[in-house]
């Protein structure tokens, strides 16, 4: 201790070093906040909030469901320290924002709980929660239950509770891991096991959350149908039939607009998938 600290002072000093880091951190999210619905409500893209504990991942699955290179995961607690949004594309290419999140953390500094969950009203206003756990790491199962209680004092919408997508991940790591959980999905967001699964089961509660329907309908080519469509719903896919002038078209359509399409066109074929 040449410098005259004693250990104590040098502790107490980088941990105070490091809450300022944070504290700035979060204040920056905060800003960006308000950024990231303004964005949201102009594109309507549904919201996915990816959660958990540092460490268990986040980053790394969302890189794997986008495949977007610059994401940095890091084997190091709180590597991410700021929200950012990543689009990705579902099984039937419907385009989603995955928002990875600052991590938990069991001893994170009292006086930062509070700007924490701060930080997770964000949540409030995605369309799903992802929730990432680290199945090897030794507290895994009380990790768990600190998110979930976490999440329950945050008011959201039952809907999302009741909807959390669990993630059990790293399964690499351990021999045949099964999940005891009914609901949860192994995954490997290293090497990317388990990720066609985990997609079609975020596309599912995303269609129920968001009220949409993925529809096949029988148009006539030469009525307005089509352009309707385009305008109104995401279309997926356009199968033309020559010889009879119609096509096939699969859509992703909100419920008002499906209301809409059946009075305009009552005497279209519709075939729910
Ligand atoms: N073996 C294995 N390692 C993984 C897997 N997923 C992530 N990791 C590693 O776990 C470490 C943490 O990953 P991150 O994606 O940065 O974790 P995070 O949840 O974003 O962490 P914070 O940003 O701190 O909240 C990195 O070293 C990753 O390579 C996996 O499926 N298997
Ligand atoms: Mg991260």
């Amino acid at each position: 201790m040449g410098s005259g600290e004693t250990f104590l002072e040098t502790q107490n000093r980088v941990l105070k070093e490091r809450e300022l880091k944070i504290r700035n951190a979060l204040e920056k999210l905060r800003r960006k906040r308000a950024l990231l619905r303004a964005q949201r409500r102009k594109c309507e893209f549904p919201i996915v909030s990816v959660m958990g504990y540092t460490n268990s991942g986040k980053t790394t699955l969302i890189k794997a469901l986008t495949g977007e290179a610059g994401l940095q995961p890091r084997d190091q607690l709180f590597a991410t320290l700021d929200i950012t949004a990543h689009a990705g594309y579902l099984p039937s290419h419907m385009a989603v924002i995955y928002v990875d999140t600052i991590g938990f953390l069991t001893d994170l500094p009292h006086n930062l709980v509070e700007s924490f969950s701060a930080t997770l009203e964000e949540v409030a206003y995605s369309d799903l929660i992802v929730h990432v756990r680290d199945i090897t790491h030794p507290e895994t199962i009380l990790q768990k239950a600190t998110v979930l209680s976490v999440l329950r004092n945050l008011n959201l919408p039952s809907h999302l509770l009741d909807s959390i997508v669990e993630v059990h991940n790293k399964v690499d790591l351990t021999e045949r891991y099964k999940p005891t959980e009914e609901n949860a999905l192994a995954v490997s967001a290293l090497h990317g096991y388990g990720l066609e699964e985990l997609k079609q089961e975020i596309e599912k509660k995303i269609l129920t959350a968001t009220g949409k329907k993925i529809l096949t309908v029988n148009i006539n080519l030469e009525g307005p149908q089509l352009s309707w469509l385009y305008k109104e719903a995401t279309v997926q896919e356009v199968e033309v039939m020559p010889e009879d002038g119609r096509a096939r078209v699969k859509v992703i359509i909100s419920s008002s607009a499906f209301g809409r399409y059946k009075n305009l066109f009552p005497n279209s074929e519709i075939f729910i998938s």
